[in-house]
């Protein structure tokens, strides 16, 4: 089944879709280096974790394709320059830092290996950029088959109902995606019941594109405002929650959209299977607990308009943080990744 594909990319060349315009317009922009990769990501043109990674690192390959250098230190203190840059885009993920510290690890190696000329080296820095895009569509694949034999393993039924937050699908990766790829593949057996998306105010990522995906793929699925959650999960039965994540700390605590926590604590409450789901590059062993996860600030706007229209009350003080951290414990049904589901208190780096 054909998904969106929200990061086009071919030998040099990179467009992605302008998500701010979704879901009026569909408009592909051009990408030609990473100053347009930091404004895009800046400026949510593009995002999602690992979107915002794969993008940096193709505006990156974009104008390798451009260059020469006359040595292989000079391609490591250009590459380096560039990731520095790109990861200020946006905090909290972290998927684009793990991103540049594997991209500078390389052009380092090269540098450092006497048999290889900055020709060589440049190649081999370009081929491992250009291989994030379908390194993440192989991962969400993998991804979405464990946790969707999870669940219904978990739930020992052939059809089940899900409720998903924010946007973790093709538009929020390099295609299929993670939460939703789990949805989509329990879809493809046919054994999604029906999907249950919250709006996930106050940037709607759930009402604008995970409802625009989900008609898009024509599956059966039910928008509702991120308050309808509780009443949701008594009335509709539903068998799993599965999100995304932007940060996983190594016990396991997950950063993810704002709204995630509150949603983990109602399904604990009505004993239901909270799952996390996210490549294993999303999970950031350097740092122990998710009180070390920076958490980033949203412009007030976000709250107090809806588009152009101001609809809180002039004067008021706002709080608009992007994400929450939930804490390991509530993540009961574990995490899923592209090399399986683990409990949520059982990550190790090493893990196969
Ligand atoms: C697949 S990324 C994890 C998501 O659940 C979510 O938090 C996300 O899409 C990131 O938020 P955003 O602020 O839209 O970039």
């Amino acid at each position: 089944m054909a998904t969106l594909q929200a990061i086009k990319y071919n030998a040099g060349e990179l467009e992605i879709l302008d998500q701010l315009l979704l879901p009026e317009s569909c408009t592909y922009i051009a990408i030609s280096n990473v100053q347009d990769a930091w404004s895009a990501i800046r400026e949510m043109k593009v995002r999602g974790a690992p979107a915002i990674a794969i993008v940096g690192c193709l505006s990156l390959a974009v104008e390798l394709h451009k260059k020469s250098f006359q040595s292989t230190q000079e391609l490591l203190d250009y590459v380096k320059e560039k990731f520095d840059y790109l990861v200020t885009s946006r905090p909290t993920a972290v998927n684009i830092q793990l991103a540049a510290e594997a991209g500078v690890r390389l052009a380092r190696q090269q540098a450092e290996d006497e048999t290889v000329d900055a020709a060589a080296a440049l190649a081999a820095v370009i081929k491992h950029l250009e291989a994030t895009l379908a390194n993440d569509v192989a991962d969400n694949l993998a991804i979405g088959d464990h946790g969707a034999q999870d669940i219904l393993k978990k739930r020992g039924k052939d059809s089940v109902k899900i409720l998903t937050h924010c946007n973790t699908g093709s538009l929020a990766t390099a295609g299929y995606g993670t939460a939703l790829g789990v949805i989509r593949s329990l879809h493809k057996t046919g054994n999604l019941e029906h999907v249950y998306c919250t709006e996930t105010r106050p940037y709607n990522q759930g009402s604008r594109l995970t409802a625009f995906e989900l008609v898009y793929e024509k599956m059966p699925a039910t928008l509702i405002c991120d308050n309808m959650a509780s009443a949701g999960m008594r009335q509709f039965k539903i068998d799993a929650v599965i999100v995304g994540a932007d940060r996983v700390a190594a016990n396991g605590d997950t950063a993810n959209k704002i709204g995630t926590y509150q949603l983990a604590v109602l399904a604990k409450h009505h004993n239901i299977p909270f799952y996390v789901a996210a490549p294993f590059s999303s999970i950031d062993f350097n740092i122990p607990s998710g009180d070390s996860i920076p958490i980033e600030e949203r412009p007030h706007a976000e709250m107090t308009h809806t588009g152009s229209v101001r609809t809180a009350a002039p004067g008021i003080n706002c709080w608009n943080p992007g994400f929450d951290v939930t804490p390991a414990e509530l993540i009961t049904g574990g995490i899923v990744t592209e090399k399986g589901v683990f409990a949520s208190d059982r990550l190790l780096p090493n893990s196969v």
